[in-house]
């Protein structure tokens, strides 16, 4: 209540102080001196009201009529409080609102000016002044006073408290939450975590900081480039001068020769400030990318469950590229044209600042437009974007699959799942184009009234003797050059805001902090292997209500060989993905050698806990390449080829031409399966783990290569605990131990004979029903060898 007092008084206050102050401002519409005059006063309002004979040339009362204006704007805003509803945001119609009234202030300072005595009156430009700054009060009040949560959920509180019963309360609410949660109620997240445009532009122009060598060289060039330019109107208009008032020749070579001095400058320093910003331009470019890339390769895996491959391709390409370019392109632009705007400025104010006004009269106009166009614009080019990403996202995925698409012959589909989101896209650039065509007509219609307005005052100007015809001329020049640094600067705002909108998820990707933070400091010696998982529990972040994970406990000894054994979505993936850290569990702990693995160095765990996937991924690069991936710094040749030999893959590797220089394609796509299982085997085993974990390939390979990966794996499980996921009996037997898992619980533990002793047990009916399967397989195939 207090509080709803307390801005009811700041209101009455603000149109007391508003009304009291244009009051008294008429008060001081005379000549004689700064003392106030009732008589002026009285003849402001009463005699020049527009019921009497009232002037616009003449008349302060008008400024009367926008403070009573004023005053409706703050009851509008009251009245939303008192009946607890957060005002509108408005800030578009409070802009306009304003602008609209600087316009107007401008034109009643000329009109006034018509009689250069009042010009001497202290009132009119009181009241000039003050008619500005209360509107922008208003503004103030509006935005950070009526719309402060704190004072809504006061209010709230009131009627609480005041026994309105909580539906009434609620219906008070505008998205209907309870009072008790007010601050949901009168919060929309989604509109307020959106950084305002002009913030957004802030931080996309501070980019340029990062190459502020080559930017403040430009800008030197683009400084002594502008002033040249800003010159020449001055001396194209001596030079006409000089021939049409028929002076001498010696004159008019004077004029030229500056003149053409002007030029070479320009011309020199103009290339030169091109040049340093087009650099600046690719080093932006590189470093948004670079940045951008860096935090996204740091992201946690659940990031890359959420977001779409194609999606982060179109951001570190697409957008990036339209970042960089219009940032650096609409900074050279836009400071060129705007260093040239004020020297015109300057030129114009001081050929005749009447005329300079009729100017400004439109510019608040102007600046109203490309105000409510960039807004729009920006939310169309983050659409456009957002749609781009989606086409990208739908190509990368048919492109990266495409034995898949052949097999199934879906290649007019994905054409036309493609062809879809490019006419999407192409719907949004409809909107665009509608949208620059209103602006355009708007900009034009602007530039051709004010240069009509200007002809049509600066003739009056003229012909009353305020002005000679040689500064019209002088100043028509200037308003042509103004004209056009006003078009750039318009066309930087269109660039600018197509760079906000693709700038949007750049930014937010750039910025996000990882959920899970890889910057554990523990480092030990050595690490013997011996593995905990205590009451884990565990959901995916993108399912959060499904539990895949329920209090699972088990121990792993070093050098013991552990098999996960349960059916298809039981779990045991996800066991493997929190203990090689890409997720962390909701509750719980994971040890290695007795300490939590996220307080172990993220290098040095990867390292002595190596993992190779049930479909191993190879990189495009040679076999080599692949081997030492991530361990070129410490690994050499002859510990490649120990690994290599340990997971049966030197022999071939020495039977292809290249040896270990052979490419293996894209995903490894020149490699077989079993191959590609042994190159990741060699992978894993050249950083001499201490654990090593495998997910078996549930894809039967052919005997042979199965012959040959048991092997190996046989051979690198001596002296290291392995920990496999395993889906043939053959494994399973070897295992030391086996923990059988279902539905997220472990169920049974134990080695083979042992829980095959137990038949109403899972393992005893997996072994009947799944494992038996491979077993006949492979017996089929020892028979089949020791046919051979
Ligand atoms: N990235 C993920 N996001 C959300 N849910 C997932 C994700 N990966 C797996 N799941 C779900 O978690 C559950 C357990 O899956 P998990 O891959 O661990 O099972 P699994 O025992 O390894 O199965 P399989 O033997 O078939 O590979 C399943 O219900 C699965 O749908």
């Amino acid at each position: 209540m207090r509080s709803l007092l307390l801005v009811a008084v700041v209101s009455v206050v603000f149109i007391a102080i508003d009304v009291g102050v244009t009051l008294l401002s008429l008060g001081f519409y005379h000549a004689e001196g700064f003392h106030f005059n009732a008589t002026a006063l009285r003849e402001q309002f009463f005699l020049q009201s527009p019921l009497r004979d009232y002037s616009f040339l003449t008349s302060g009362f008008d400024f009367f009529v926008l403070a009573l204006f004023r005053v409706c704007i703050i009851a509008a805003g009251l009245a939303f409080v008192v009946r607890a509803r957060l005002p509108p945001a408005w800030v578009l119609f409070f802009t306009g609102i304003e602008l609209t009234n600087m316009s107007y202030t401008f034109t009643k300072l000329l009109a006034f000016s018509e009689d250069a005595n009042q010009l001497y009156y202290y009132g009119v430009w009181f009241s000039e002044v003050w008619n500005i700054l209360a509107f922008a009060g208003i503004l103030i009040v509006w935005q950070f006073v009526y719309r402060s949560k704190p004072l809504i959920e006061s209010v709230e509180l009131f009627y609480v408290h005041a026994g309105r019963n909580a539906d009434d309360v609620e219906s008070l609410i505008p998205n209907g939450d309870s009072p008790g949660n007010t601050v949901t109620a009168v919060e929309k997240p989604e509109e307020e975590d959106r950084l305002s445009t002009f913030k957004h532009v802030v931080r996309l122009l501070s980019y340029c900081h990062h190459h502020g060598r080559w930017f403040l060289a430009g800008f030197f060039f683009l400084s002594i480039y502008s002033f040249a330019r800003v010159f020449q109107p001055h001396y194209t208009a001596q030079v006409i001068a000089s021939i049409v008032n028929l002076k001498e020749m010696s004159e008019l070579f004077k004029a030229v020769m500056i003149m053409g001095g002007l030029a070479l400058v320009s011309t020199i320093t103009g290339g030169l400030r091109g040049g340093c910003f087009d650099y600046a331009t690719a080093l932006i470019s590189r470093k948004m990318r670079g940045d951008l890339f860096a935090s996204i390769i740091s992201q946690e895996v659940a990031f890359f469950d959420e977001t779409k491959t194609g999606e982060i391709v179109s951001r570190l390409t697409s957008d990036c590229q339209t970042m960089a370019s219009t940032v650096s392109t609409n900074v050279n632009v836009f400071l060129r044209n705007g260093v040239m705007l004020l020297g015109s400025l300057l030129f114009m104010v001081t050929i005749s600042w009447r005329l300079t006004m009729v100017t400004f009269i439109a510019v608040p106009l102007v600046g109203f437009i490309s105000k409510a166009y960039g807004a729009y614009y920006d939310k169309l080019s983050e659409r456009t974007q957002a749609a781009i990403a989606a086409a990208n996202h739908i190509a990368e995925q048919a492109i990266s699959s495409i034995r898949t698409v052949r097999s199934f012959a879906c290649e007019t589909n994905e054409c036309e799942r493609f062809n879809e989101n490019l006419d999407k896209t192409l719907h949004i650039n409809k909107k665009k184009s509608v949208a620059y065509m209103g602006y355009t007509w708007m900009n034009e219609f602007c530039d051709n009234a004010i240069l009509v307005g200007i002809l049509f005052y600066g003739g009056h100007l003229v012909l009353t003797k305020k002005m000679a015809v040689n500064d019209l001329f002088s100043f028509l020049l200037y308003q042509l050059q103004l004209g056009e640094n006003l078009y750039n600067i318009g066309y930087v705002f269109t660039g600018l805001m197509e760079s906000v909108g693709a700038s949007r998820k750049v930014f937010e990707y750039m910025h996000r902090k990882p959920r899970i933070a890889y910057d554990g400091v523990h480092k030990p010696d050595l690490v013997q292997g011996r593995i905990a998982f205590e009451d884990v529990s565990f959901c995916y972040p993108t399912r959060p209500t499904a539990t895949v994970l329920d209090r699972v406990s088990f121990e792993v000894n070093p050098g013991e060989t552990v098999a996960l054994v349960g059916p298809s979505g039981a779990g045991k993936s996800s066991v493997i993905a929190l203990l090689e850290h890409f997720y962390e569990s909701k509750n719980g702990r994971i040890t290695l050698d007795d300490m939590e693995i996220e307080n172990f160095d993220h290098k040095l765990f990867h390292q002595r806990v190596a993992l190779v996937a049930q479909e191993p991924v190879l990189y495009d690069g040679t076999v080599r390449y692949n081997i030492l991936y991530g361990c070129e710094e410490w690994a050499d040749d002859d510990e490649m080829i120990r690994a290599a030999k340990l997971a049966n893959i030197h022999d071939f590797i020495m039977e292809t031409d290249k040896g270990y220089d052979t490419e293996c394609g894209e995903k490894g796509v020149q490699m077989s399966g079993g191959q590609k299982q042994r190159i990741a085997i060699a992978r894993a085993l050249v950083r001499k783990p201490a654990v090593l974990i495998l997910d078996e390939a549930t894809s039967a390979l052919d005997a042979e290569s199965e012959h040959i990966i048991q092997e190996a794996l046989a051979k690198c499980s001596v002296g290291r605990t392995v920990i496999v996921i395993a889906h043939r009996l053959s494994t399973v037997e070897k295992a030391d131990r086996i923990v059988v898992i279902n539905k997220g619980h472990v169920l049974q533990q134990g080695n083979h004979k042992a829980l095959m002793q137990d038949p109403n047990g899972l393992y005893y009916s997996l072994v009947q029903r799944q494992l038996l399967q491979s077993q006949s397989s492979d017996k089929l195939a020892d028979q089949g060898e020791s046919h051979a």
